[in-house]
This record gives C-alpha cells, structure tokens and sequence, in this order.
C-alpha cells in the first residue's frame, strides 16, 4: 500500500475529534479518511473497546477493515459492517429478549416477507421506523412466530436502545465512536439510531455525498445527511472537495450535469466523449470489442490489464445484449437467477457457490464476513465448516443442492425449491458460473451503474444514452405526447456516480437501435442527458 499524503482538507476532517459530518465528492479519498480516522483513534482505547465502522455493503467493509489493520495494526474490539449486520448482532440477538421476551437464537433473519407473515402488519412498509414498530404490533407478533424482518432492523435495534439499560451500558462501555459511510442512502430509522448513539456519548461521524444518493427507491433519505449539515450545534461539517480520482475534463461533464452553474476547472484536453454506434447493444458490443482490445494490449489510457475496463449500462436487460456481442473476455455481474428467488435460501445459496468456485477463499471468510445475517450456534459450528469445506469436492448437481439442504438445515434458514431451480440453472450456463469465481485480470468488468458504486476503472463505457432508456420515463394519465421523467434526480446522480467511476477516459455511448419493453427494436432518440445545453462543448 503506498503511503497516504492527505491533502490539508482532509487533514483537517482527520485531526478533528469532535462529532462531524463530512461531506465528500467522488474520488476524494473518504475510505482514506476514515482510515485513518480510526487508526488514529484506535490506540489510545482501552483493549476491551472499539469504534463502529459502518459501510453500505460488505465489500466496502471488508476493504475498510483490511486498511485499517495494515501493518499489524491493532483495531482492538471494533466492528466493521453493514449497518444491518450491526444492527442484528450488536443490538437485536444479544437484547430484544429483554424487551420482548422469548428466545432470539431460535429466529430466523427473514429477507422478505412472505404470505402468511406479511399479513401480521398493519401495512406495507418499505422501511419501517421506530414509531410504526410501536404503533404496530405485528413486529413483536412477527417475532414471536420466530422471525426477525431484514427491513426492521434499524428500526427494531432502535427500540432495543430506547428500551433496554443493558443495551445502552453495553454500547457505551464496549465503543468509543460510530462512523457511517454513504449516510446519503440511510433510511430515517438509520438516521435516528446513529443520533442515538451520540446521545449515549459515542463521538458520531457522517461520511456522504448527497450527490451520490441512489437507494430512495429503498428507503434512503439524502435530507437526512442535510439535517446533520445543518445541525452545527452538535456537528461540525467538513467539506471534502478535491477528485483524485477523475481527469479534469471527466470531473467538469459530472459537475456541470448536476450543477450548470460549476465553475469548471482548467483543462487542455477533453477525455469524456459521447460515440453513436449503428445497430443494437449486441451489433453495438461487436464493433467496439477490437477497439478494447487494442487499449489493452497498447496500454492505452493508462489500462494494464482488462478489468481496468468497466463497460456500465442502466438496465440489466442492456448488460445481457452488451455480452452477446463482445468478443472479448468479460465477467458479468448481472442479476443471476438465485438474485432474482431473493430469499434467505437463496442468499445462502450464493454464497456457498461462491465459495465452491473460489470467489470467496476460505471458510473463515465466508463465515466471518458473509454469514453477516446468519444466526450461528457456536455447538455446531464445528460441523457447518466441515461442510462447507466439502463442497468443493462435489461434482453432481444433485450432491451439492442435498449438501445445500443440510447445510440451510443446519443454519436455521428455510430451504426453497425455487433457490433448487436457480442452482440448476446456474450451474447450466459457464457465463453465469463465472460471476462466483475469483476476479480475474483478463476480464472487462460488466455491470449496472448500481453495481459500480464505490468502484473505480482506468477506462468506463456508459451505455443506454438514449431517451427512454434512461433517464426513467413514464407515461402518466394516458399521455403519450408528454411522457414524464419520473425519478429523474436519482436518475442523474446514478449517471454522475457512472461518470465518475472513471480515471482517465469515459465513452458516453448511445446505440441507434433501442430495445422496447417488449423487447422490439426501434430507432432511438438522444437521452434527455445528452441534450442538457449546460454539457455543450465539454466532451469530445
Ligand atoms: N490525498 C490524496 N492524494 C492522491 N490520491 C488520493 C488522495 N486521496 C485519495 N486519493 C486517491 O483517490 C482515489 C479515490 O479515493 P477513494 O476511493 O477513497 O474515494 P471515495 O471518496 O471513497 O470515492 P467514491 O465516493 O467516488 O466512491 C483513490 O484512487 C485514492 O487512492
């Protein structure tokens, strides 16, 4: 790892020691920042204390928690996840019994609510609060019949904080400060749990970008990151501003296409460029795959090695017809037939394939970092890696799904016979096989701009720039000749978060042909993103 140089901006929000909100663009070093942040705070706690560092997803806590260790570095009790993986075993198995009674190593972690359960509350909640958890007693009957709803969580370890003095003694003498990353995409329960925990005297840190913010459709609030801006009486706000990561040219098509009034940075040559390519994604695929080769075997634009390259689209129906076409080597990360049952089986599924095919190496870490909502019994945690161990050996379908039934068996996790068929399925097409094998450098990376957040490519490929593929259109009240855009501020954060994956050259690519949803083809149009005036004369 070379050494870290901040920058006096980043210094300042890492010499900071009070409670703070750090608002920062793409690519200005926040992961450094909390880096060292936390290894700065960490050697002067007490051995049976920690911070809570929390990251959107898995991946980004495990890279979190990697750099913080480097150098043998002692992080002491701290913990590193997700704020569901927190929530549930920091907060929910060891303390709802106190206030709820019964016996929580006995419930199941439910993904999504089935019939009959979903008929236990009052409503469909997309991400419930505190309040509804109170008003609504389908939570506690919920729990009752032995399970715990993944969407709850936030909002239930909430209500074990406010209810229970041994929770609150217990956060208090086990952390000393709570950081959340990507707080632009934290629901109001996320929201009310972190102030909670600086009301319990934990020193509270925000990291985001309200820029970046593309999970409303889940929940998330990016106000909520605002309100902290503007609560200086318990913040102080700190502005990380400078992009180490994209060429100037790349960084002033991003701002202008949020702010049209940025004032651009100094720059000679343009890097950003927009390309019409004839035909469909497929034909489309087809003619650029000689031209990424000859960038990865000339070393152009600062490409070493294939997976420099990210090839990004809006629709996962786009990365399908990309693929068909490219003649070269790609990993696709799509959404793959265990993504789409979305069951606990199935997640437990996935990553047991993972670690069959190698993308996830060792036991211990399957264990260690994906088991994150698995509720394991130490008695027989002995005998689940034995198993899991075994399933490298298996060749025959039909061994592995029985291997995968006693292995959910043993875990506590309802088996489903459409997770069966999603194994088969997978286990028929290599393309998707693929996606559970270890990253490998001779690959293009292809995925949705959802996927790509928090990545970073030499090169990009932003694909779907024609109108009605993205930006989001609907037809509203039957009329066709004004269709409406209907979510169209995440929409252009998506694109700007796409953008900015980029270090040093991003194609904007629209192909002529567009695919219906009906899956006819028609002659596009430009996107509304490429006819915004304030890009004019900013790309090549
Ligand atoms: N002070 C610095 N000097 C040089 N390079 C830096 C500095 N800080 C960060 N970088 C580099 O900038 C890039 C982006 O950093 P990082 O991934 O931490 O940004 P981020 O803020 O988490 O990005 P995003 O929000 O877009 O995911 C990395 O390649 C990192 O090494």
């Amino acid at each position: 790892m070379s050494k870290f140089a901040p920058t006096p901006e980043q210094q300042a929000a890492i010499d900071f020691d009070g409670n703070m909100v750090i608002t920062a663009c793409p690519g200005s070093g926040k992961t450094s920042v909390m880096k060292e942040k936390i290894r700065k705070i960490t050697p002067v706690l007490a051995d049976h204390k920690g911070v809570i560092a929390i990251t959107f997803t898995k991946k980004a806590s495990q890279e979190l928690k990697k750099r913080c260790k480097h150098n043998a570095h002692d992080t002491k009790q701290s913990f590193f996840g997700t704020i569901d993986s927190f929530c549930l075993k920091e907060l929910i198995l060891p303390f709802i019994s106190r206030v709820w009674g019964g016996n929580p190593a006995e419930c199941k972690v439910v993904r999504r609510l089935r019939s009959p359960y979903l008929l236990f509350l009052d409503e469909e909640y997309c991400s419930p609060t505190v309040e509804n958890i109170l008003n609504d007693d389908g939570f506690n009957r919920l729990y009752d019949a032995g399970f715990v709803w993944m969407n709850s969580f936030a909002a239930l370890a909430l209500h074990v904080l406010n209810s229970s003095e041994s929770a609150q003694r217990y956060i208090k003498a086990r952390y000393s400060h709570v950081f959340i990353d990507e707080y632009q995409d934290s629901s109001l329960a996320q929201h009310q749990l972190f102030l909670k925990l600086l009301e319990l005297g934990l020193i509270a840190t925000a990291v985001g970008d309200v820029s970046q913010s593309i999970y409303e459709f889940r929940g998330g609030n990016p106000e909520l990151l605002n309100c902290l801006v503007d609560d200086s009486d318990n913040f102080r706000h700190f502005q990380i501003n400078i992009n180490h990561r994209c060429h100037a040219s790349i960084i002033n098509y991003a701002s202008r296409l949020l702010d049209p009034n940025f004032q651009l940075i100094q720059c000679e040559e343009k890097r950003i460029y927009r390309r019409l390519v004839t035909g469909n994604l497929t034909s489309v695929a087809q003619q650029i795959s000689g031209r990424i080769s000859s960038w990865i075997d000339n070393g152009k634009w600062g490409v070493s090695k294939a997976s420099d390259i990210g090839i990004l689209a809006k629709k996962d129906k786009s990365l399908k017809l990309l693929t068909a076409g490219l003649n070269i080597d790609y990993r696709i990360y799509s959404e793959n037939p265990l993504d789409s049952v979305g069951s606990d089986c199935s997640d437990l599924y996935s990553h047991l394939l993972a670690f069959k095919y190698g993308a996830i190496p060792t036991v211990q870490e399957l264990i260690a970092n994906q088991f994150e909502l698995v509720v394991l019994k130490e008695n027989n945690l002995a005998l689940v890696r034995k198993e899991i161990r075994a399933l490298r050996e298996i060749e025959q379908v039909d061994q592995l799904i029985a291997k995968f039934h006693e292995l959910a068996s043993m875990l506590g996790i309802e088996e489903d016979e459409e997770s069966d068929i999603a194994v088969r399925t997978i286990l028929q097409q290599e393309e998707i096989i693929k996606q559970f094998m270890p990253l490998d450098d001779n690959e293009v990376q292809v995925m949705t701009l959802h996927k790509s957040k928090g990545l970073e490519f030499k090169v990009v490929l932003h694909f779907d720039l024609e109108e009605w593929s993205f930006p989001f259109q609907q037809v509203v009240n039957n009329d066709w000749d004004n269709p409406v855009y209907t979510s169209l501020i995440q929409d252009a954060n998506l694109h700007y978060v796409g953008i900015t994956r980029a270090e040093n050259c991003c194609v904007l690519i629209r192909s002529t042909l567009r695919q219906n949803s009906r899956g006819d083809f028609s002659q596009s149009a430009p996107s509304y993103f490429l006819r915004l005036p304030q890009l004019e004369g900013l790309y090549g």
